[in-house]
């Protein structure tokens, strides 16, 4: 038998160099080429048996398997595929990048046959991931339907062998002498090891439509005392091999969902809901997306993951991280996107931001919008329970979805004045008195505090509901969405109040400018910690309220985005607003010529109280109680 030493391409040694250094960044992926490889092999055999006599009947048991040698430090991974001929292995192993699969993809589509397999390999540089793992490569091999066997051998350094061998049966063998381990090195994994072949088949290979197999021993330990332990071989599959999202959904049933999105989710609990649908067209892809019930650990962390949608390209596992796939807000959506033409990098590790991204984001927007809608009209119960958690989460898309923000409004629910439960804003809207023009909202810092805010007083006495909004997110998308079914929002807490008519408004302010006098000593008496002192409308049972310009964000959010560092210039001064008919402010004028001194501190009272009632802290809260128990004093 003769050996034969061929040298790489020409520019192949520096490829190489690049595929083993730095084309990927977690060097486990080289299984995932691997078993790419031989699934692309078994396809091509089964292809070719239904159109090839020469191969018919030789696609049974399709299968691929992985030997381990833990003494010698080898892993072979064997399929029983299509192999390959002498030719074909100086093609497709001689010359990098230049992929027989692409070759054979490009052939079918010149003759035009149809059914063509689902290929994984395009860029012909994968298998040569090996070789970050391995001193030296093996793979021996025989074409389907033919005699000769073929060894070829390289360790990744400029030239490889090719000679004839015995091969037993068709298919190929690719056997890599592993390096040795880096004891230096923390993410050195060994890949003789059951558990990390496990792990990475099911990170990247689950999928993966042939049975991907090893055998282990296992030790029976003996029954009795004293007496021997039995080993016994047993022949393992690593991969589940079941992609539901590649079946129709008639043939999925609803507990086949539900193991799969607690497998998917590493939850125990149920998903709220399925979203299974198949795309064709410009771009083709299938989607099986899952609504939680419940909200992961941590989907409010700004650092937590942006996304919990995996994209596979043709089976295989791609990503769990790609931006731009579906929105930020949607990040608790749980599911699976697999995509057969989604062009992706040579290393498979990210994909460019295509047309075809944008469409396949946008369709999964819009089908998730349907389902919240769908799920608030028709399980009402069910989709309450879910807002408790994720609703932020939904309210978030009001703000970036601008297209969807109206229908989008239709599935959010709230707290409202009217009650403890929850409401719709179309329920809102029926309920609304003959005269209402507006849906009032009140933001604030928590549920308690809104609910007691003086800014309700006026309302409540008009018999108007207002919407009691206590999450961070609100203050954002009320800056976007304006109306809902051309009916205004208005933040009651913020600018001017519009209850009263021009006629009262008149008469307002001509008190006001009857009392300049005092309003500006109040002004005085409390320094410089609002922009203006007047008075109000708004007010029945309260003296004093802090009213935030139009336009403005609320003191909440103010804080908690100082808090979190983001910049937002001065601190903003509000106004102070009054209520003319309220006793202690009615008191105010005499107590001001009788004495100043306790005016002074009468106001600063009113201060406090009111940043005490919207749920702010005080600047100065031991001055103010204080302040507080020498007035009960005298
Ligand atoms: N197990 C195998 N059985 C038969 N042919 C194989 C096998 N492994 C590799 N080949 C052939 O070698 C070629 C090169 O493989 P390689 O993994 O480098 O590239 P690829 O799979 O075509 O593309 P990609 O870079 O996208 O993985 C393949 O296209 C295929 O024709």
């Amino acid at each position: 038998m003769t050996t034969r030493t061929h040298e790489f391409q020409a520019e192949a040694s520096q490829l190489l160099d690049l595929v083993i250094h730095s084309l990927y960044s977690h060097e486990e992926v080289f299984l995932r080429e691997l078993v790419s490889n031989a699934s692309d092999a078994l396809d091509k055999l089964r292809f070719g048996a239904l159109t090839d006599d020469g191969l018919k009947g030789l696609d049974q048991d399709l299968a691929i398997r992985f030997e381990v040698d833990q003494a010698a430090r080898t892993l072979a991974v064997i399929d029983n595929g299509i192999g390959m001929d002498e030719a074909e292995l100086m093609a497709n192993l001689g010359s990098i990048a230049s992929s027989g699969t692409r070759r054979f993809l490009d052939e079918l589509a010149a003759s035009k046959k149809a059914d063509v397999p689902e290929l994984i390999g395009r860029f012909g540089v994968g298998f040569y991931a090996a070789f970050m793992v391995a001193d030296e490569v093996v793979v021996t091999t025989r074409k389907a339907g033919t005699e000769a066997g073929w060894r070829w051998s390289s360790k990744g350094d400029g030239s490889y062998t090719i000679e004839e061998a015995d091969v037993p049966t068709h298919g190929t063998r690719v056997e890599l002498k592993l390096s040795a381990l880096d004891g230096e090195r923390e993410d050195t994994k060994d890949f003789t090891q059951e558990w990390v072949l496990r792990e990475t088949v099911r990170r990247y290979s689950d999928f993966v439509e042939y049975p991907i197999q090893m055998e282990v021993e296992r030790v029976d330990r003996a029954e009795e005392e004293g007496g021997e332990d039995t080993v016994r071989t047993e022949t393992i599959t690593l991969n589940s091999m079941r992609p539901l999202w590649t079946k129709p959904r008639s043939e999925v049933s609803t507990e086949e969902y539900a193991e799969f999105f607690k497998h998917l989710a590493h939850e125990w609990r149920d998903p709220l809901e399925t979203i299974h649908f198949k795309a064709e067209g410009t771009a083709e892809y299938s989607a099986l997306l899952f609504v939680p019930s419940a909200a992961r650990m941590n989907l409010f962390d700004p650092e937590g993951p942006k996304s919990g949608v995996q994209l596979y390209v043709r089976r295989v596992f791609i990503s769990d991280s790609v931006e731009d796939l579906v929105p930020v807000w949607l990040r608790f959506l749980v599911g699976v996107v697999d995509s057969s033409d989604l062009p992706l990098n040579v290393s498979r590790e990210t994909l460019q931001y295509t047309k075809q991204l944008g469409q396949i984001r946008k369709r999964i927007t819009r089908k998730a919008v349907d389902t919240f809608k769908k799920l608030c009209s028709e399980r009402r119960e069910d989709w309450e329970g879910f807002w408790k958690e994720l609703g932020p989460a939904v309210k978030e898309g009001l703000y970036f979805e601008t297209d969807l923000a109206a229908e989008l409004a239709e599935a959010c629910l709230f707290r409202s004045t009217n009650g403890d439960g929850f409401t719709t804003l179309d329920e809102y809207l029926a309920r609304r008195p003959e005269g209402q023009e507006s849906i009032y909202v009140i933001t604030g810092p928590d549920a308690a505090s809104i609910e007691h805010s003086a800014h309700l007083e006026a309302y409540r006495a008009k018999g108007y509901e207002v919407l009691l909004l206590s999450d961070h997110v609100d203050e954002f998308w009320l800056t976007k969405l304006n109306a809902f079914r051309d009916v205004p929002l208005r933040a009651i807490h913020k600018g001017e109040s519009d209850l009263s008519d021009d006629g009262a408004k008149e008469e307002l302010a001509k008190k006001e400018e009857e009392s300049r006098d005092l309003l500006d000593a109040v002004g005085t008496a409390i320094g410089d910690g609002v922009s203006g002192v007047g008075f109000s409308s708004r007010l029945v049972d309260s003296p004093a309220v802090l009213v935030v310009e139009e336009g403005a964000a609320a003191p909440h959010v103010e804080r908690a985005m100082r808090a979190s560092g983001q910049g937002m210039g001065p601190e903003q001064k509000r106004r102070l607003e009054l209520n003319p008919e309220h006793a202690v402010v009615k008191k105010l004028g005499a107590l001001r010529e009788q004495d100043p001194a306790r005016f002074d501190r009468h106001c600063q009272v009113l201060l406090g109280q009111a940043l005490l009632a919207e749920g702010s802290p005080l600047p100065d809260a031991a001055g103010f109680t204080k302040l507080v128990t020498e007035l009960l004093a005298e």
